[in-house]
């Protein structure tokens, strides 16, 4: 299974962006009344740009004149379609766009419908399954449309490019010369290739040899021959468009016919495609020869225009320098998709472009300190991130890099106490158990990692291919880039090393009630020891509550499931509140020179969706989470695409 993210291309924004107050306005959530969703940002008053590459002048095929716009004419009087050259390269057929654009104006789908509806026909759109009509028309060795070509080349002010018989759709019947309903019909008419849903899973590509009523006959490309109904078939690109690097250019889009094309480019490890204004990433799993320094200069000269990370990375330098704007870069995917390392290489690229001073390597090492406080393996990815992350790049106005902001959102609390066989906790303490100098372990009283009740219960100690020692000693390393000092390097592991002991106290039912009493163990001790407290201090933090009955103070001894649920959630909360407090370090040592240019660069990474055989109420908000940020994406997406085009 292939698995994408799509990158969203950089969206400009007022100082505080749309993202920045989608996601305040999650975080705030909890203080809405409860029965109201809360709303999505009002979109930014100004409109929303596309990325130069994007933008044209003036819509194709819209030539204006005493004030009349030429697309409106075709309202009343049909402009005909050209026959493409099928022997045409990719970029020729390509260039038949403005075609499809046409056809996708309100006007000519009135149009459409229209003509449909007073030939008493249902309007076919491109969607599978809808039962199609096939037209009782007489075979025609030349599209209808050649010789309103002609008619069309001899106009001087139509399109210069012909468009593609495979955007056709409902024409009007004209001359009495036989039309077709939709582009299917076209597709078989001509007997092109087809995609077949012979099983409910699976796409098969396949060249229509004869129709007999509803029944279709097709050879499919591995030799097989099926009969099919016409409604289980779906137009497939003509094969010079295998592979295009942007889906707009496609001729059909439909599902069959953009996994293919993904796949056809991923199979040649061009795992980047564009969708328009989207970069759609699939995961290579391995290590492409698509990333580093001589990379990174062809994309910054414009010596190619490959779909890339690092084109998005660049537009969104370039806008923001050129306009002044702040832009957010949106990864969205499921987990596992790649979107931490998508976030990387974006960032890799803006340290190289803004780099001069040493911030860039700080900024990048902030990845480090937070996939081992924030990174887990799960049953889905060994590095997942358990946690979601805005950073904002901040630069000058010479676009060098002046500071950097992190803003990070529910961290996975539950795991460090509690996960499903097969995973693991946080990678910290790991790297902690296997890597720590034998100073540090003395100090920190530590035992290697299968001794400790939290790490060892999901019986996975390790990722295949990842060195936990080697890491932590990467981890020491950005620890001191990102200058957190030494002394707080040592807080931050002996409030580790507690979380740790606090897994082995155990407890022992003393009467029929289920009450309990703390084992005086290690745990106990080296606990206590760690969190600078006396060892009774503990006991009665770990297995007694205080209730106030009016003046009184009451104990009460905690049950067993109280006592347990008490101490993990003791561990919880002090894992919780050093991430916050790293996150915080990171922040102030980011800050220095931070200044408000109205220049940043926000890179958004979430967690993507999830579903366990057992999910919980973090999946629940995780899947929240990632379903607002597709509505704010396709929000924004179609809203600026629609704004764009009329
Ligand atoms: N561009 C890439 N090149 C090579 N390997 C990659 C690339 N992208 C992802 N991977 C591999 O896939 C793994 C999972 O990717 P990543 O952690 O970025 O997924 P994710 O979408 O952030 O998942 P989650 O939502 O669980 O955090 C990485 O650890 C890495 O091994």
């Amino acid at each position: 299974m292939l698995s994408a993210a799509a990158v969203m291309a950089p969206v400009p924004a007022a100082p505080k962006s749309s993202l920045e107050a989608l996601l305040e306005t999650i975080k705030k959530r909890d203080e809405r009344p409860k029965d109201e969703p809360p709303a999505l940002p009002a979109r930014p008053t100004c409109r929303g740009r596309l990325p130069r590459a994007r933008r044209s002048p003036t819509p194709p095929r819209v030539h204006l004149e005493d004030g009349v716009a030429e697309g409106a004419a075709a309202d009343t009087d049909e402009k005909p379609e050209a026959v493409a050259d099928t022997d045409k390269k990719p970029e020729a057929v390509n260039e038949n766009k403005p075609e499809m654009e046409k056809e996708n104006t309100p006007e000519v789908k009135k149009e459409i419908g229209g003509q449909e509806a007073k030939e008493g026909k249902a309007v076919n759109g491109r969607i599978f399954g809808a039962k199609r009509k096939l037209c009782s028309v007489e075979p025609v060795d030349e599209s209808p449309y050649v010789e309103n070509l002609h008619e069309e080349r001899k106009d001087a002010t139509a399109c210069k490019e012909p468009p593609s018989p495979y955007f056709s759709s409902a024409r009007a019947k004209r001359n009495g010369k036989p039309v077709f309903t939709d582009s299917m019909d076209y597709v078989l008419q001509k007997k092109l290739r087809v995609w077949c849903s012979a099983s409910d899973e699976k796409w098969e590509l396949g060249q229509i040899q004869s129709i007999s009523g509803d029944d279709v006959e097709i050879h499919l490309v591995n030799g097989e021959v099926l009969t099919l109904p016409s409604e289980r078939l779906l137009p497939a690109n003509p094969d010079i468009l295998d592979g295009v690097d942007d889906l707009i250019q496609m001729s059909y889009l439909n599902e069959p016919s953009v996994l293919y094309n993904l796949q056809y480019r991923y199979s040649r490890d061009h795992i980047y495609t564009k969708a328009g204004p989207v970069l759609i990433a699939i995961n290579p799993l391995k290590e492409v020869p698509l990333y580093g320094k001589d990379l990174i200069r062809k994309y910054r000269q414009k010596l190619t225009n490959d779909p890339h990370v690092y084109a998005i990375a660049d537009i969104a330098f370039n806008e923001m320098l050129r306009d002044g704007i702040n832009q957010s870069i949106i990864i969205s995917g499921e987990s596992g998709a790649g979107k931490t390392e998508t976030a990387k290489i974006a960032m890799q690229y803006l340290a190289a472009l803004g780099g001069a001073n040493g911030m860039e390597s700080e900024v990048l090492q902030t990845n480090v300190i937070l996939e081992a406080l924030g990174n887990a393996k799960t049953s889905r990815n060994d590095n997942s991130s358990r946690f979601g992350k805005l950073i904002e790049m901040h630069f000058s106005e010479t676009g060098k890099i002046c500071g950097a902001k992190i803003q990070t959102f529910l961290l996975v609390q539950s795991r460090v106490v509690r996960r499903a066989p097969g995973e693991r906790s946080y990678h910290i303490f790991y790297q902690l158990c296997s890597g720590a100098s034998p100073l540090h372990r003395k100090k920190l009283l530590l035992r290697d990692a299968n001794y400790y009740n939290y790490l060892k219960q999901s019986a996975c100690l390790r990722i295949d291919g990842v060195d936990d020692a080697k890491r932590f000693s990467s981890l020491l390393g950005a620890l001191d880039i990102v200058q957190i000092s030494g002394e707080n390097q040592m807080e931050l592991f002996s409030m580790l090393a507690v979380v740790l002991w606090l897994g082995n106290i155990s407890f022992s039912v003393i009467d029929n009630e289920n009450h309990v009493e703390v084992d005086s163990n290690e745990g106990l001790a080296n606990a206590a020891k760690l969190l600078g407290c006396s060892v009774p201090q503990l006991v009665i933090a770990l297995s007694t509550r205080k209730i106030q009955a009016g003046k009184e103070n009451i104990v009460q001894r905690l049950t067993l499931t109280q006592a347990l649920d008490a101490r993990d959630a003791l561990a919880k909360s002090i894992y919780a509140h050093l991430f916050d407090w790293i996150v915080e370090q990171i922040n102030h040592s980011l800050g220095t020179g931070r200044q408000r240019t109205r220049r940043s660069i926000s890179i958004l990474d979430i967690y993507g969706f999830e579903s366990f055989n057992k999910n919980g109420f973090e999946q629940f908000c995780i899947n929240y989470a990632n379903e607002r940020l597709q509505q704010h994406f396709n929000r924004h997406l179609f809203k600026l695409e629609q704004e764009v085009r009329f």
